[in-house]
């Protein structure tokens, strides 16, 4: 079972990087920044890279998380950076190829941040697959329901054409809404680093899935499905 906890931070934590650099800092898009994030101690996996991309003035940098949470009884890292201003300095498809897990956020109030979501999934989509990487979409603002613009079911069904779980919040009134979509991304992004890190290696004797899946099980051998025979 997987279990995890994820704790916003007292203080904004969703750093930027505004060029491929390997340093990550807290500073905004504009300025240089020194690296400031929390160092990762010796952990046994790759810290997961979580870039958030939104249009501007959805409520990203109200998504704020420390940079380490615990998944299965292990402590991971975690680097969240956010696309801020990015998409005109010409450095989103850095962000994208740095990625492996996207939190894409809109705002429920505002339906051109709705395009700008779907426009960010069919860029994932063409960036990044075959490629293994994992994606939430996040509705924002929700508790402004009179100046709604986009409806619940719309972000549903855009979720469903890309494959990726969807969440309504309101990172103003509660933390806990983002905190569980971005749990969801991590639990999710964890599993695919291990599936990762496998080894790719033909062990003979386990050549199938429904063989892997009778051994997890225990049927084989048990169990011999029989086949008609029109022999008479
Ligand atoms: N009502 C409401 N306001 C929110 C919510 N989340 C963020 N805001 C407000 O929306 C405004 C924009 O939020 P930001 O966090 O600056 O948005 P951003 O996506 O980081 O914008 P850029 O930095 O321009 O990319 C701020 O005034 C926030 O306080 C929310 O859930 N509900």
């Amino acid at each position: 079972m997987v279990t995890g906890t994820v704790t916003p931070g007292p203080a904004m934590l969703i750093t930027s990087r505004c060029s491929s650099q390997s340093s990550i800092s807290t500073s905004s898009c504009a300025s240089s920044g020194t690296n400031t994030a929390p160092r990762q101690t010796a952990a046994a996996a790759e810290p997961i890279k979580v870039l958030v991309l939104g249009a501007p003035g959805v409520g990203k940098s109200d998504m704020r998380y420390t940079h380490s949470v615990t998944l299965d009884g292990a402590r991971t890292g975690v680097e969240i950076l956010d696309s801020c201003r990015c998409i005109a300095t010409g450095c989103l498809f850095d962000h994208l190829r740095w990625g492996d897990a996207f939190l894409v956020v809109y705002s429920v109030c505002e339906r051109s941040s709705f395009q700008a979501a779907r426009g960010f999934l069919e860029t994932l989509s063409q960036e990044k697959l075959p490629g293994y990487f994992t994606t939430v979409l996040l509705g924002n603002k929700r508790d402004i329901e009179h100046a709604r613009q986009v409806d619940t079911e719309d972000g549903h069904e855009l979720s469903l054409a890309y494959g990726c779980p969807f969440y309504e919040v309101s990172a103003a009134e509660s933390a806990t809404g983002v905190a569980l979509a971005f749990h969801t991304l991590l639990k999710e992004a964890r599993s695919l680093q291990l599936l990762k890190m496998l080894p790719i290696r033909r062990r003979s004797g386990v050549n199938s899935v429904s063989k892997v899946l009778g051994n997890i099980f225990g049927k084989n051998g048990k169990y011999k499905k029989k086949r008609p025979s029109l022999s008479i």
